[in-house]
Parts: structure tokens; C-alpha cells; sequence
């Protein structure tokens, strides 16, 4: 039997089953007077008008709710190597330091690769000055068509640093072992997470001929000298949580049960690369540290100090014993990303009694083969960081050499920023690598001849700077594709602190912005 019953309205009061208590509990008695009925359905009145404001606060707060559930999104784009990955870091060291420090593990394994493709790359050079030694040599005088290229010239290698250089030679079999390792643990199948991670080498082998080590000319100056990027890398397919996956793998092999980094990693395991190292420790200081290297490096323009994921300043640490990275080390680890990862925090609100809030942070690989994936997340984004490397401009693209860098990064920034899909979307710019481009300036390469507008202005960081920083909002305000505030920041992403209290300004503005846009700051 049913019974409907509006128990607050006694007018509406509609009884369909006079046996059913509920229902006789609240019908009025049959003797109840005029007075009685008039005070009865005030106080029915006033207990309503409670039970609706009740009934609207709990709507409210619902609301409220589902308002404040709704995620901020944040997209990091840019080039290549232009520190998307690593602003990525920096967020998850200031808001996720415990799931960053449990991956120390993995970025072990990235650095240690770094460390020997370093290597790789310096006896490769190596063995191109012994090269043209030989062809030197080899030249008869009256031959001169023949002579060496003035680039590199014969430099005389000891024979203890070839010696020295024979005995590194194994370091590129380690490399090799390295990425198994990261891949399939030792080169097996066996655990299917890592199987599948695929850590992948990009296509193109190491080139070394003399020539890439030369000439590559900036369209916008035929004389300018441009730096090759190195043409083989070690990427990541983002859409696994491979830095998970490695360290169940160690855990697993080391039959550990805690998640401290520290107690992950196995020292004593045979297979860590970090023995050969160790082993190989004095001759890599010895070679790197050597004058007549430093010199063929420098007349062959390999630059490794400028270069991602160099860490031959501390190989002393890095090859001793027991290294366990530090939290800058991670951040200046290279791994190239594939595809596109997302990456979850919750934040606390400072603008709503620090309630948490969700935030989604987007990395994509910034590779040109990798851009077409960007578009399906343009929509719903609070904002992109657009990473522009400026230290680049006399670099070309490793996956064109003709197209210089920093007018690949105008290119993208005209594009995003004029993108109707973005027009409600706040774009931030970061001129990163500030430190890589104080140190080039520093070291006389200038930005005229590479950018023929910037003329005879000064040469330093300031008025490089500043003039970069112009030519990015002036691009912003003619083409974007609605109207728009210019934020443009300075950055070094891998210095943390510097990088935090921007993020921190960034984190603000989006969260106020945020409320401003559900209606519930004013
Ligand atoms: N010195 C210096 N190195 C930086 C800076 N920003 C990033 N790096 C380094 O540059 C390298 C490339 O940075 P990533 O963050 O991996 O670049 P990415 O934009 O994610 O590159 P893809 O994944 O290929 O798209 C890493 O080794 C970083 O540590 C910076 O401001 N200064
Ligand atoms: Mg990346």
C-alpha cells in the first residue's frame, strides 16, 4: 500500500492510508479548535520555510562542490629539449616530493646513460682526430687539395691517452646495456611492464662526420656557425609509467619490500651499471679532464657542457660507489618524451580555506614528428606554459638541421598563440635556459649572427633578454587570437627554487582565476 505524504504542508497533507502511523502521527485531532488549526499550520509554515533553506543550503554546497572538483588543467608545450619534462619535474618535486624522490631509482639509470653517452660522444671525437692525424699525415705535400679541414686540424693524442681512451671503449657496451636494462631488465622479456616500456632509441645513428660538426646555416644568416644537436637519443613513450614499472623490477630482483629509494636501489646487484663505473671512474675524470681533449672538443665545436643531461662536472660523485641521485641531479636528467602523459596533483586552494584541488599537468614530446598529438588537448586547458629555450638560437633543430631553433620556437609560439581553439586560454611564457644563454653570450658567441635584427645592440644577458622578450609579446599581441595578457618569465627550470616561486605565482593566479570563473570569489 502507498502512502504519499507531504509531511511539513499540512494543507497539502494527502492521506491515501488512514492506518498507517506516520500518517496518523501527524493528521490533526477531530477536535482540534479554530485557534489550535491557525497555530498548528504557523508553526507547519515556519518548520517548512527551515526544511527549504535546509533543502537549498545542501544545494549550495553540492554546487559548490561540484565546482570546486572541477580540475585545473595545465599543458606544457615547446620543442624539443626546450624543458617541458623538467618544468614537469619541478611541479612534482614542490607538490608531489614523495611519489618524485620514490623515482630516484629509474633517474639513476637515466643519469648513468647520460654520463656514458657523454662518453660515447667523446671518444667518438677522439677517434675523428685520430682520423684526420692519420689523414694528416698520410697527405703528400704536393697534394694539397687533400690537406685537413682547418676545423680540426691534427692534434697530437699521447699514448696514454689513447691508452686511457682503449680502456673507456667499454663504456659503449655499457650504454647499450643501460637501455636493456631500463627496457627489459637485463634484455629479457620477462617482466611485462618493462617489456612493453619501451624505451626507444630515435632513429639516425650517431653521426660523426666532420662536416655536421661544422656548417649549418641560420636562414636568417648565411654566415652564421649553428651548433648540431646530437642526432641520437633515448626516448620515452609517456603513455607508460616506466619509472613504476623499474623500480617494482628492482624491488622485485631485490626482494625489497619498502619503497624508500635508497633501499631500492641494489648496490650489490651484479648487473648495476654502477660497477663498471666505478671501475672505469679515474680514466673518465682523467679523459675529460684532459687538455688536449678539452681542445680536439672544442675545434670539433662538441660542446657538452651546453648539452642535456650533462653531468661530467660531478663524475666523481655520480661514479662513486653508492650514488644515489639528488634531487638536481633528476632535474637535469635527458630522457626524450613520446607521446603525451598526464600527471595528477592535488593542491591546496590558499583562496578557499585551503581546501585541495585537483590539478592535471600535461607533458608532450615536442619533437616535430610528436606535434600532432598536441591538438586534442587544447581543449579545457586553464593555461599552457609554452617553453621557449633561448640559449638555442644558434642551434638547429636535430630533426632538420636547416631550420634554426629559436625561429622554430617563434613558429610554434605564432601558432599557438593565434589558435582559435586556444582564445580562452592563458598562455604563459617561460624564456628558458637562461644560465645555458648567459654562459654562451659570456663566451663571445653573439645573437646578431644569428638574428640580423637584433643589430649592434649589447651583447649581454640583459638586452638579449629583453629584446627576446619583446619580439615574443609583440608576436602575441599582433596574432593572438583573442585579446590577451603577456606573462613572460625568465627561467632557468633547472634551478628549483628560482622555478618554484613562479609555479607558485602560476598556481595562484589560476586558482583565483578559477573561482573568478565559477562566481564564487565575488
Ligand atoms: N642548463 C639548463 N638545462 C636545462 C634547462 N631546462 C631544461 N634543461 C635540461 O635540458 C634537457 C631537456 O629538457 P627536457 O625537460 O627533457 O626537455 P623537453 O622539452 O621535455 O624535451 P622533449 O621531451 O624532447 O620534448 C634536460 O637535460 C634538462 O635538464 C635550463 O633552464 N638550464
Ligand atoms: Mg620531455
Amino acid at each position: 500500500m502507498v502512502s504519499k505524504v507531504s509531511a511539513l504542508s499540512g494543507v497539502e497533507t494527502l492521506l491515501t492510508a488512514h492506518d498507517d502511523p506516520l500518517t496518523m502521527s501527524i493528521t490533526p485531532p477531530a477536535t482540534e479548535t479554530l485557534s489550535e488549526k491557525t497555530e498548528r499550520l504557523a508553526l507547519e509554515q515556519h518548520a517548512k520555510q527551515i526544511s527549504d533553506q535546509i533543502d537549498q543550503d545542501i544545494e549550495r554546497e553540492r554546487e559548490r562542490e561540484r565546482k570546486a572538483a572541477k580540475c585545473i588543467k595545465v599543458l606544457l608545450l615547446g620543442q624539443s629539449e626546450s624543458g617541458k619534462s623538467t618544468t614537469l619535474k619541478n611541479f612534482q618535486l614542490l607538490y608531489d616530493p614523495k611519489t618524485f624522490r620514490s623515482q630516484r631509482p629509474s633517474w639513476r639509470a637515466v643519469i648513468q646513460l647520460n654520463v656514458v653517452r657523454s662518453f660515447h660522444t667523446i671518444l667518438e671525437a677522439i677517434t675523428r682526430a685520430q682520423k684526420h692525424d692519420r689523414e694528416a699525415t698520410s697527405t703528400s705535400p704536393s697534394s694539397p687539395r687533400r690537406s685537413p679541414s682547418p676545423k680540426i686540424g691534427p692534434i697530437q693524442l699521447s699514448p696514454e691517452l689513447l691508452e686511457t681512451k682503449a680502456r673507456l671503449d667499454q663504456l659503449v657496451d655499457l650504454e647499450k646495456s643501460i637501455v636493456d636494462r631500463l627496457t627489459t631488465a637485463g634484455g629479457g622479456s620477462k617482466n611485462s611492464d618493462l617489456a612493453t616500456a619501451a624505451l626507444l632509441l630515435a632513429p639516425g645513428p650517431i653521426d660523426t662526420t666532420i662536416a655536421n660538426t661544422q656548417l649549418n646555416e641560420s636562414p636568417s644568416s648565411p654566415t652564421a656557425t649553428l651548433k648540431k644537436a646530437p642526432s641520437r637519443e633515448v626516448a620515452i613513450n609517456s603513455s607508460i609509467p616506466w619509472k613504476e614499472a623499474f623500480n617494482k623490477l628492482l624491488r622485485a630482483s631485490g626482494e625489497r619490500s619498502s619503497i624508500e629509494s635508497r633501499d631500492i636501489i641494489d648496490f650489490d646487484d651484479p648487473e648495476d651499471p654502477g660497477h663498471v663505473l666505478h671501475a672505469c671512474s679515474k680514466d673518465m675524470i682523467q679523459l675529460w679532464n684532459d687538455h688536449t681533449v678539452r681542445h680536439l672538443l672544442e675545434k670539433q665545436k662538441v660542446r657538452l657542457e651546453q648539452s642535456s643531461g650533462f653531468f661530467l662536472d660531478s663524475l666523481d660523485r655520480i661514479t662513486g660507489e653508492r650514488y644515489t641521485p639528488t634531487d638536481d641531479d633528476i632535474l637535469k636528467a635527458r630522457l626524450k618524451t613520446l607521446g603525451v602523459s598526464e600527471y595528477r596533483f592535488k593542491l591546496k586552494d590558499p583562496a578557499s580555506s585551503g581546501s585541495l584541488r585537483d590539478w592535471k599537468v600535461y607533458d608532450v614530446g615536442g619533437h616535430r614528428s610528436q606535434r600532432a598529438a598536441w591538438v586534442p588537448y587544447f581543449d579545457d586547458m586553464d593555461a599552457i606554459i609554452f617553453l621557449a629555450p633561448i640559449s638555442c638560437f644558434d642551434e638547429v633543430l636535430e630533426e632538420d638541421h636547416k631550420i634554426n631553433r629559436l625561429e622554430d620556437t617563434f613558429k610554434l609560439w605564432t601558432s599557438i598563440v593565434s589558435n582559435p581553439l586556444l582564445k580562452n586560454t592563458n598562455i604563459i611564457l617561460f624564456l628558458n635556459k637562461v644560465d645555458i644563454l648567459r654562459t654562451k653570450l659570456a663566451g663571445g658567441v653573439m645573437l646578431k649572427d644569428h638574428v640580423v635584427s637584433y643589430g649592434d645592440r649589447p651583447n649581454d644577458v640583459d638586452n638579449v633578454t629583453a629584446y627576446l622578450r619583446r619580439k615574443f609579446a609583440g608576436i602575441m599581441q599582433e596574432k593572438s587570437s583573442s585579446p590577451r595578457v603577456f606573462y613572460g618569465h625568465l627561467t632557468t627550470v633547472i634551478d628549483t627554487s628560482s622555478t618554484n616561486k613562479i609555479l607558485a605565482n602560476l598556481r595562484d593566479m589560476l586558482m583565483r582565476q578559477n573561482l573568478q570563473q565559477t562566481n564564487l570569489l565575488y
